[in-house]
């Protein structure tokens, strides 16, 4: 710091753009978790950015930590249009913050899956287009397909990190891939051993191969998680659910409540379902654990799949759920071979906009007040959104549209 000379210094701070002079965003933070926390803004009148809405994202911690520096780098480099773009990076250097601008995405499947299970528990119908699932894991796969083929692996896809543009938005019922502060080049998986996140983070999407100890992250592995997500689009169910128990601080990538959840779906892997399981690091805990897993025989994919929703193992969605929850590594098709499936060349095709021109049913996201930062109203904060809320007003508007569409039929 001695060659920086005091006046270029000065000169240099009140030059520097500050993040809360180009945008407003005091009581406006609508999210916290293990990335640190997220506010919805809007630039003030003298800022140049374009109108609109923001996210402005307030890394956890100070300075330049790894991921953090890792994650701007990726994001500069990476634009499609189902990968959230980075606008802008402001260094607070006073606290040594870091903020991240992006687009903002009023929505996600998080939130939205969780829309959808307490309608059905309120037995209340929402009406979504036909191709709605089809056309997200479109969306998702074209930008993973952009990631992998970057040689940009995600690592942590799940509901919540796979965005969808609102109504207001330009780019209305587009997806976004976000939060790739964990993606990673090719290094060695690190089970994140204190995640700071107040939702204790979930093993549900995470590949067979990472819970026995697999070394390396491959593009395998983010499509195991993409067919974790297909599956819980399609049920309004986490396909592999597994209790928590509270803080896992274990080191170890070894799950055995997980393992045992996939295996009393998918069966157990075979010699022939699985040549190189032999191989794994934690094969030994394995089969100290389940033996030959008999006990497994009986149940398959198909078997969950058809008993609790009816699907039918011949049907395309399901041929191409089974290619990606293959618990061989090496049997799953790549984001251009799944792009490629029959799934996606028939009717009705994915759309661009996976609402379809239909009325987006969801809330939009609640702000959060500073107090609600202790845990325990955290996790409630973190459940699902009264829904019922919404979805009365959901109702209303959707019942006069009906009526409305009723009087000019009559009219006509
Ligand atoms: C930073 C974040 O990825 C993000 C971005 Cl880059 C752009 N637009 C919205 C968001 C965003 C806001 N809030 C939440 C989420 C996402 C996920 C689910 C959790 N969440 C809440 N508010 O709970």
């Amino acid at each position: 710091r001695a060659w920086m000379d005091a006046d270029f210094r000065r000169q240099l701070s009140a030059r520097r753009e500050r993040v809360e002079d180009a945008f407003e965003f005091e009581g406006r933070k609508v999210g916290r978790g293990s990335y640190g926390q997220v506010f919805k803004t809007k630039p003030r009148s003298c800022a140049d950015a374009p109108a609109g809405d923001y996210a402005l994202k307030q890394i956890e911690g100070s300075g330049l930590s790894m991921s953090a520096c890792r994650e701007i780098a990726l994001l500069r480099e990476l634009k499609h249009p189902n990968v959230i773009s980075l606008k802008q990076v402001y260094l607070a250097h006073e606290t040594r913050q870091i903020w991240l601008l992006f687009d903002y995405a009023e929505h996600d499947l998080w939130r939205m899956i969780n829309f959808h299970a307490s309608a059905k528990k309120c037995n209340s119908q929402v009406s979504l287009p036909p191709n709605f699932t089809k056309s997200i894991m479109h969306q998702i796969l074209c930008g993973i397909h952009y990631l992998h083929s970057n040689w940009v692996l995600h690592r942590d896809l799940k509901p919540a990190n796979i965005l969808v543009m609102g109504a207001t938005s330009p780019e209305r019922g587009r997806v976004k891939i976000a939060d790739l502060g964990l993606a990673r080049l090719f290094h060695q998986p690190l089970t994140p051993l204190t995640e700071i996140d107040p939702v204790v983070v979930t093993f549900w999407y995470r590949a067979p191969e990472l819970l026995l100890g697999a070394r390396h992250y491959t593009k395998a592995i983010d499509l195991w998680a993409i067919g974790c997500i297909m599956a819980e689009l399609i049920t309004d169910k986490p396909l592999f659910y597994c209790k928590q128990e509270e803080d896992i601080k274990t080191s170890s990538p070894y799950n055995r409540d997980q393992l045992e959840r996939i295996f009393s779906v998918m069966g157990f892997p075979s010699q022939q379902d699985w040549r190189d399981l032999p191989h794994l690091p934690k094969y030994g805990d394995l089969v100290r654990n389940f033996g030959t897993g008999q006990q497994y025989a009986r149940f398959s994919l198909g078997r969950h799949m058809s008993r609790s929703f009816g699907m039918s193992e011949t049907s395309p969605e399901f041929r191409l759920l089974s290619r990606l929850l293959a618990m061989d590594p090496l049997r799953r098709p790549s984001a251009r071979e799944a792009l490629e499936d029959r799934y996606f060349l028939e009717e009705p095709r994915p759309a661009a906009d996976v609402f379809n021109g239909f009325d987006i049913p969801y809330g939009k996201r609640d702000f959060i007040s500073d107090s609600s930062d202790n845990k325990d109203d955290l996790a409630r904060q973190q459940q699902s959104q009264p829904v019922h809320a919404s979805l009365q007003q959901y109702q209303q508007s959707h019942q006069q549209a009906l009526l409305l569409q009723q009087q000019q039929q009559q009219l006509s």
